[in-house]
């Protein structure tokens, strides 16, 4: 007899002992519940089989009894959830429902269609906002800022941002920024790595030099996070626990969290503390800057007024003339360094770690870069590794800004999106949205998708942004990477400019190489970060590699 058996019997003993002895199982046939169990066993298996044919018959996902379609997901997220959203998508022409279990958050609407972001995005944009379970969820660490807003406290600070971010002086303020980050920061640390030939997180450093420049353009304050022996920052780390934390309370039933918030224990504690560190940070930099801020009045002096984000916001006034608090100026830079601090850092790995294995598109990088600097003119004196690239250089990189395109295509730093239907609707696929419904929007999905890219769409080819060598963009519909419509990204053409002076420093300088066998996959998390980073040798260009480039 097999242990089962030994099981089923000693369980059914105990079942039938207490049974009335005129009952006939009461007796000595301790054979009849197994054929019991064997009935309801088979049962099972049958209801499972019909239910399994009837699902693969409708192509959707199974849907069970109380769970809903979890199961699904629970396998999903043990792989990789990108490519089985993408999956799903393929199967379902583009728009499916998920229902998770009885009482959960859940349920939602997926989708990849373009016409349908359209409608999300543009077409009926007030109709589709982040939506209260989005706000209440991220509230205790992004306030009332940008990212977490609504309606018109989200268009007012979009309105003075917009202004900003397309003003020459911020303009001045990130060209600069950058030239010093990364010229007096970022080579020294890769040449000491390329130097004593060890290898180093790529993805580590990229984090680093965002997060800083990120920063100085919205507080105005570099925390030196990308120095040698690349220390640990408080308020760096800080910020990355209290988002951290904040993201796992989506994945975690609303009771729950918010008990344990009340009760001050585990994970909520911790984001408790990480948010106060986020505070004090910002508070301390609100007030040292109102201080400066009233010295220069005094000494009538703006020619050194600064003109990062909160200095800006600090000189503006509300619709009725008071001051912004210092709460709502917290919660500016807040969201800014949110919002600015890893996306591009992690579109730049997913890059290098494309060019790796394409090196013909590393070879015309590297040689778009050297005719650039060909066209100065005085190129035999700048191959030697000083050359620090001019604005305008930066712009004529039109092959590098395909590649870095075709990685973010690929690779979207932000690979799900997600909005919440305010009235009934019904997307242009046909498929009905009832008001509270929660819509996510599969980025990472519609770059693998064959009816938008064509059959080709998951091979890395930055050709396809270029027409006649010339960057040509593509509808925000169609490449989601950077949002779409009212709420397109404001950091889009800063972001570009970064990710472009930063790999044109990185790639004329150096042939960036993963470690073999390192493993590299997404992580789960709202911005798509590689999961064990990004750990690379950099080998020096020689100046003969060069040369040859400079002749052609
Ligand atoms: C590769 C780099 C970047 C990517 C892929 C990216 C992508 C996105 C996406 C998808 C959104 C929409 C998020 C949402 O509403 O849920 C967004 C919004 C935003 N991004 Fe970016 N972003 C990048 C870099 C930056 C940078 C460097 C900054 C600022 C320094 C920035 C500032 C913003 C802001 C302020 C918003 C909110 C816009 C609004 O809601 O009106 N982004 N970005």
């Amino acid at each position: 007899m097999n242990p089962t058996n030994v099981n089923i019997n000693m369980n059914v003993d105990r079942m039938t002992s207490s049974l009335p002895s005129n009952h006939p199982a009461a007796g000595d046939d301790v054979l009849f519940p197994d054929v019991y169990v064997l009935e309801i066993l088979l049962a099972i298996l049958a209801f499972l089989l019909i239910h399994s044919l009837r699902q693969k018959k409708r192509r959707g996902l199974p849907e069970w009894p109380v769970v809903g379609m979890l199961p699904s997901l629970i396998g999903a997220v043990r792989n990789n959830i990108y490519e089985w959203v993408s999956d799903v998508l393929r199967r379902q022409n583009g728009t499916f429902h998920f229902r998770g279990p009885w009482f959960s958050n859940l349920k939602c609407v997926v989708t990849s269609d373009p016409r349908n972001l359209e409608h999300l995005l543009k077409t009926k944009f007030p109709n589709f906002p982040k939506g209260q379970y989005f706000r209440s969820t991220v509230r205790d660490l992004l306030g009332d800022g940008i990212f977490n807003a609504d309606d018109d406290t989200w268009q007012r600070q979009r309105k003075i941002a917009s202004i900003e971010f397309h003003s020459s002086k911020f303009r001045q303020l990130t060209v600069e920024s950058l030239v010093e980050l990364v010229h007096a920061r970022l080579l020294p640390v890769l040449e000491d790595c390329s130097a004593k030939a060890t290898h180093i997180d790529l993805q580590d450093i990229l984090l680093r030099l965002t997060f800083d420049n990120v920063c100085m353009i919205a507080f105005g304050v570099d925390p030196g996070c990308l120095r040698p022996g690349l220390p640990v920052i408080p308020f760096a780390r800080a910020f990355e626990d209290a988002t951290e934390a904040t993201v796992l309370r989506f994945v975690t039933p609303t009771f729950i969290w918010k008990s344990m918030r009340c009760l001050n224990v585990g994970i909520e504690r911790r984001l408790k503390e990480s948010i106060k560190s986020v505070n004090e940070f910002a508070e301390h930099v609100i007030r040292t800057r109102k201080e400066e801020m009233l010295d220069l009045r005094d000494a009538h002096d703006t020619k050194t007024e600064r003109s990062d984000l909160l200095t800006v916001f600090m000189r503006l006034r509300d619709e009725s003339g008071k001051a912004y608090s210092d709460e709502f100026l917290r919660d500016i830079c807040v969201n800014f360094i949110l919002a600015g601090r890893d996306t591009s850092s992690v579109a730049l790995s997913w890059f290098f770690w494309l060019l790796d294995k394409h090196p013909e598109v590393e070879d015309k990088i590297v040689a778009e870069i050297c005719r650039i600097i060909r066209e100065r003119g005085d190129c035999g004196a700048k191959i030697s590794g000083d050359v620090i690239f001019r604005a305008e250089e930066v712009k004529k990189m039109e092959y590098l800004q395909a590649a870095i395109s075709e990685a973010l295509r690929l690779y979207p730093s932000v690979p799900v999106d997600h909005k919440e239907v305010v009235e009934d609707d019904v997307f242009p696929d046909g498929t009905i949205l009832k008001k509270g419904t929660k819509v996510v929007y599969a980025i990472y999905a519609m770059g693998r998708t064959e009816g938008i890219w064509g059959k080709d769409c998951r091979e890395y080819k930055p050709e396809r942004w270029l027409r006649d060598g010339r960057f040509m963009s593509e509808s925000a519909y169609k490449f989601t990477a950077f949002n779409g419509g009212p709420r397109l990204c404001l950091g889009k053409d800063f972001a570009y400019y970064q990710m472009k002076f930063a790999a044109a420093a990185i790639v004329y300088r150096y042939r960036v190489k993963v470690v073999e066998g390192h493993p590299v996959e997404p992580k789960l998390a709202l911005t798509m970060y590689m999961k064990y980073g990004l750990k690379v040798n950099l080998i020096k260009r020689n100046e003969s590699e060069l040369q040859e480039h400079f002749k052609t």
